[in-house]
């Protein structure tokens, strides 16, 4: 089954509701409608921008969506600074990224709480992008497979195949996110065909061909085309250049096989 790319653009904590507003108007302005058959294209801002880019998207009736940074794993009640799954579908939330290496690392979050927070996600109709990595330590002593393997399997454990089949898995190595050190495409490759593999194995070989894997970290408008071109590398979780419009037009661009805006 061919898969619709998808690139989602994660701006972390950066932008006003205002600003927001101004990047979606020129991302969209650079995307023709054309584009879109051919790739989805997502915008994660943080929560405070959420309602603007709603109003904006249903407004002028765009043809990206938007997303949410984070969830919390409880419906409501006595969790303060949280935001509930019920509250972001209200928003017309389409995904919702679980389990960022920042939040694991900064956060504290285990595989328990991303796999609670994936359920919670699932439970609201929003597709979570669950993401893995591993650290550098992991890679230089060549661990990286087994490493991701096991974190995926942990962050997924006891879900059902069809509930596997409405996720999107983001592999983002630590080590290249923020650092401009993007992994080489066969090294996305190979743990994103892993990824797949181990799919195949929680759910079966159909929902694994189905569902999108995308590589996070470092990626931009040089180096996307390779990414994207490996045969189990379905799009990309974009930081740095998610926040450019015109790059991140052009990144989804190529992920819809061209031509550049
Ligand atoms: O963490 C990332 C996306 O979630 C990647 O960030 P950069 O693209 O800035 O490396």
């Amino acid at each position: 089954m061919a898969r619709k790319p998808l690139i989602a653009g994660n701006w972390k904590m950066n932008l006003n509701h205002l600003e927001a507003i101004a990047l979606v108007q020129k991302i969209a302005f650079s995307l023709p409608a054309k584009y879109f058959e051919k790739v989805d294209v997502t915008v994660i801002p943080p929560f405070t921008d959420i309602r603007s880019v709603q109003t904006l998207v249903e407004g002028d009736k765009l043809l990206l969506t938007y997303g949410a940074q984070d969830v919390s794993a409880h419906e409501s009640g006595a969790y303060t600074g949280e935001i509930s799954g019920s509250m972001l579908a209200k928003l017309g939330c389409t995904f919702v990224v679980v389990g960022h290496s920042e939040r694991r690392t900064l956060h504290g979050e285990s595989d328990e709480t991303v796999l609670a927070k994936t359920k919670a996600a699932l439970g609201c109709g929003i597709t979570p992008i669950v993401c893995i990595g591993e650290g550098l330590n992991i890679r230089e002593a060549g661990e990286h497979v087994a490493y991701n393997v096991a974190q995926l399997k942990a962050s997924l454990a006891g879900l059902s195949a069809d509930e596997i089949s409405q996720i999107v898995v983001a592999y983002e190595p630590v080590w290249a996110i923020g650092t401009g050190k993007v992994a080489s495409a066969a090294d996305a490759q190979e743990v994103c065909k892993a990824v797949r593999d181990t799919l195949a194995e929680l759910a079966s070989p159909e929902v694994a061909q189905a569902v999108r894997v995308l590589y996070g970290g470092s990626v931009n408008a040089k180096n996307a085309g390779e990414l994207i071109a490996q045969p189990d590398v379905d799009g990309g979780l974009v930081g740095g250049a998610s926040l450019k419009a015109d790059e991140f037009a052009t990144l989804s661009a190529i992920a819809a096989g061209g031509p550049l805006p």
